[in-house]
């Protein structure tokens, strides 16, 4: 088994000390076994009427031997077309998707950015930015400490005791957001959080990306939007159906898929 590569970023000259690498991902492959007619394969579908009628199930191969580490102080911009990989890349770190091969070693559980689970629509901002805490973890008082920052990162004070079924979608992500990144996280991975919202608010969240990473935090931020990338990030992975195709310092890999792209 080929071994995990090394950050592009360690040849640099002039670079310090080597840093602690915190995800290994080692010739990961990811297989999804998807029924025929669409539906995926689980114990309810699998009944043998529906097999007879569809003919059985199909194999996508999402990802194909994907390599790198990760170190700290990292934000990682995941880039790619429309079905790449990128989601099944996260989920796969996070532990949510089992790999059907290869190795993935974190130094501490990564944290997917989200909390919608947790939150109740018919309850208030308020109510949800207590239940949101709680499901990641923080205590009562750990919440109370951090309510007034969190609300003030959300932008939307004037609308926090009404039910959260009144947001719009883009004050409905704010709020999420905003009680996402409240705890200290050391690996952290944004999903295409910040597609929602404004410009003002996208500049925050983009901050507040660049001072988790500070604070010696790994960042993954996937987007299709290369300005933020380029905003945020030191380091990018461009996958192409399921293969890493480059991996390096945001600009050079940004404007080679920009350049893939335009290119017809
Ligand atoms: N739960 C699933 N069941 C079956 N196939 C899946 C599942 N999730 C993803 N896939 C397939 O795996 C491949 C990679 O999907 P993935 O969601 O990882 O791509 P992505 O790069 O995040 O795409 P996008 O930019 O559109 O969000 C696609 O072919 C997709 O159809």
């Amino acid at each position: 088994m080929a071994g995990p590569t090394e950050s592009p970023l360690d040849d640099q000259p002039g670079a310090a000390e080597p840093r602690r690498p915190v995800v290994v991902v080692d010739d990961v492959h990811v297989e999804y076994k998807v029924l025929s007619t669409g539906k995926r394969a689980g114990p309810a579908e699998t009944g043998r009427r529906l097999l007879q009628r569809t003919g059985g199930t199909r194999t996508v191969h999402a990802l194909k031997g994907v390599s790198f580490t990760a170190y700290e102080n990292d934000s990682i911009g995941v880039i790619g077309s429309n079905g790449s990989g990128k989601s099944t890349l996260m989920r796969a770190i996070t532990g949510l998707t089992p790999t059907s091969q290869g190795s993935i070693h974190a130094a501490s559980r990564p944290s997917m950015l989200g909390v919608g689970a947790a939150l109740i629509k018919d309850l208030s901002g308020e109510r949800n930015v207590i239940l949101g805490g709680l499901a990641l973890g923080l205590s009562r008082a750990e919440i109370e400490a951090k309510y007034e920052e969190i609300v003030d990162f959300s932008g939307i004070r004037d609308f926090i005791d009404l039910p959260m079924r009144t947001y719009s979608s883009g004050m409905t992500a704010r709020l999420k957001f905003a009680i996402a990144t409240a705890r200290d996280h050391e690996i952290l991975i944004v999903d295409e959080a910040l597609a929602v919202g404004d410009q003002a608010f996208r500049e925050r969240s983009e901050a507040r990306i660049r001072a988790i990473r500070d604070d010696a935090g790994t960042v993954f931020l996937v987007s299709h939007s290369m300005r933020s990338i380029r905003d945020t990030c030191n380091r990018v992975l461009w996958i192409d159906r399921g293969v890493l195709v480059m991996d390096g310092p945001t600009d050079e890999v940004v404007d080679a898929y920009e350049q893939s792209r335009a290119t017809p």
